[in-house]
């Protein structure tokens, strides 16, 4: 199995990038886990309390169970990756039965945070976009499909999204193979990595 970490801010285009190398590529041999899936399961908190959260602080992020769920895949074992609500900002009791496949592409903004993830990727890219092109984006994204209005998107981006960007992701473009970057659609790029995964293949 290789397994394949795209880190990068908010909004940086880790889906967009992610959906392009998918598409290209042959139907069945390429799995996804998402880094939002495997937030904290904060049903104990109300709605109100969860809303308050920083969700962009490594300890957000229930990495234990995402390593287990990535050492099942690569021993061969189908695993059960949460799916996440971001309207509800919780887990929801649903699970995304996910097989093991011959590439793993694992996305997420903090993916290169954790040591013994970031050991466990056999690339890792790191998608790199301006901040204030990453802020346009998240605003028209989060506005059209996470059920946020102007005043949240800013509010957050001031209080928690800017500084622990600064202080935690940005950093880890440090541990990257490879950097992607993105300000616009960088399909030379996308190609590059297709040829490498295809290669492995
Ligand atoms: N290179 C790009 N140019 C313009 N818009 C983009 C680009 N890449 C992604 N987007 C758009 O920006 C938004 C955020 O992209 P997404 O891939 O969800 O980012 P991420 O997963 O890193 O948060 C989406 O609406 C997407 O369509
Ligand atoms: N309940 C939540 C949980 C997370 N977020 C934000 O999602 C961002 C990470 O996802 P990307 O697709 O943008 O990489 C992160 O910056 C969190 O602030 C949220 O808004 N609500």
């Amino acid at each position: 199995m290789l397994i394949i970490g795209i880190a990068g801010g908010t909004g940086c285009g880790k889906t967009t990038v992610v959906n392009h190398i998918m598409d290209e590529l042959p139907n069945g041999e390429v799995g996804l886990i998402s880094q939002d899936s495997y937030y904290n399961d904060l049903s104990y908190l109300s709605l109100d309390a969860r809303s308050e959260m920083n969700f962009d602080h490594p300890d957000a992020i229930d990495f234990k169970l995402l390593v287990k769920h990535l050492k099942d895949l690569k021993k061969g074992k189908s695993i059960g990756q949460p799916m996440y609500d971001f309207v509800a900002h919780n887990r929801t009791d649903k699970t995304l039965l996910t097989h093991p496949k011959k590439v793993m592409l694992v996305e997420g903004i903090l993916i290169l945070t954790h040591p013994e993830l970031r050991d466990m990727f056999d690339i890792k890219l790191f998608v790199d976009t301006d901040s204030d092109e990453r802020l346009i984006r998240r605003l028209k994204r989060d506005i059209s499909d996470r059920g946020r209005n102007l005043d949240d998107v800013l509010t957050r981006y001031q209080s928690t999204l800017k500084p622990m960007h600064d202080q935690f992701i940005a950093p880890t473009k440090v541990f990257a193979d490879m950097i992607v970057p993105n300000n616009k659609y960088n399909m030379v790029a996308i190609d590059i990595i297709r040829n490498i995964i295809t290669q492995k293949l």
